[in-house]
């Protein structure tokens, strides 16, 4: 089967020249969760919209379900539900009027109530949007966006100013919906989330594809770490030789030193023993592999050196 979604080569330049999207090509198969991630101002919005059909490219070329979303929008619309980032309803209307309302202008829309029951909105069906909190104004953005039933679903930062529960909440509802099927691409700040959800993802920087892949592949070759305080009396030079613990980089902030190592079990032993043998106690210790978080900075600071 196709994919769902293609780009090809994608750009987008603002009025005034600047280039948010600089030519980036990725694809997303039926059924998969794909995740965008990127510091602010990335171009993580930018692409999104394209996808959405919102604003044409300026250069290279978007697919979804087969057709060209800004040309095509009345073929595609109808199979996509969008969460934008800010939703804007009308706040004089209930959650209960606002849904209706949306549900007039969607074909095949679910029943009201059934699309507050997924979001977990019941409980605020009478209140008046403008009364709801952030977190409650995402989970109705949500809803709106499930109303039609859709293939594709759009989500942008769906879980930004939800308490931790509503992010676990929100994050089983969207795993539901891609075991039922749905695609989805999504946008998002937390790694965690992303680590939680994708199937695969990519790290936009600058408004270019930095690294894609599973999250294990983003994560492969990435230095693990390692931090500890130096003990009373010690100094950095009184540790054992760090290159031959394979450690790769370091750094002490205060008494504390942070390492890096792409060998953790041999750094981490050879550290171990050293304190052993020195009879002092690592206070702080904190030995991690490496994580998408680690990835997400390290490619961030690459980047900004390259581009310094
Ligand atoms: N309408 C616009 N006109 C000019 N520049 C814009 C416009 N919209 C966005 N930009 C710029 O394009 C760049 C990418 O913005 P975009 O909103 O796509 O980033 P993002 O990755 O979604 O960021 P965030 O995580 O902060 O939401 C930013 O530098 C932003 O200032």
């Amino acid at each position: 089967m196709t994919d769902v979604i293609e780009a090809e080569g994608l750009r987008r330049t603002y009025r005034g020249g600047f280039e948010a999207v600089r030519g980036i090509s990725f694809s997303v198969a039926p059924g998969e969760l794909f995740a965008l991630l990127g510091t602010n101002g990335a171009g993580k919005t930018s692409t999104v919209e394209l996808l959405e059909g919102l604003a044409p490219p300026g250069g290279g070329a978007v697919r979804v379900l087969g057709h060209d979303p800004y040309r095509e929008r009345a073929a595609v619309r109808p199979r996509i539900g969008v969460m934008l980032q800010e939703g804007g309803f009308p706040s004089d209307l209930t959650v209960t009027e606002t849904v209706r309302m949306w549900a007039g202008c969607t074909s095949g829309a679910r029943p009201v109530g059934e699309a507050l029951e997924l979001v977990g909105l019941t409980g605020r069906a009478g209140t008046r949007v403008k009364l709801l909190s952030g977190g409650e104004k995402r989970r109705l953005d949500l809803a709106l966006a499930l109303l039609g039933r859709p293939e594709v679903l759009f989500l942008d930062e769906p879980t930004t100013g939800l308490d931790a529960e509503g992010r676990r909440e929100t994050w089983k509802l969207v795993r539901e919906l891609r075991d039922s099927g749905t695609t989805v691409l999504l946008t998002t700040h937390y790694l965690e989330e992303a680590e939680q959800l994708a199937d695969r993802l990519a790290i936009l920087h600058q408004g270019r594809i930095a690294a894609e892949g599973r999250v294990a592949d983003v994560v492969a070759g990435r230095p693990a770490r390692i931090s500890f305080d130096l003990p009373d009396g010690y100094h950095l030079g009184d540790l054992p030789p760090l290159g031959q613990l394979g450690v790769t980089d370091h750094e002490s902030v205060g008494r504390t030193v942070r390492l890096r190592t792409n060998a953790l079990q041999e750094s981490a032993t050879g550290l171990l023993l050293w304190a052993q043998r020195a009879g002092v106690e690592l206070r702080g210790l904190d030995v991690r592999s490496a994580s998408l978080e680690e990835a997400f900075l390290e490619i961030a600071k690459e980047e900004k050196e390259q581009t310094a």
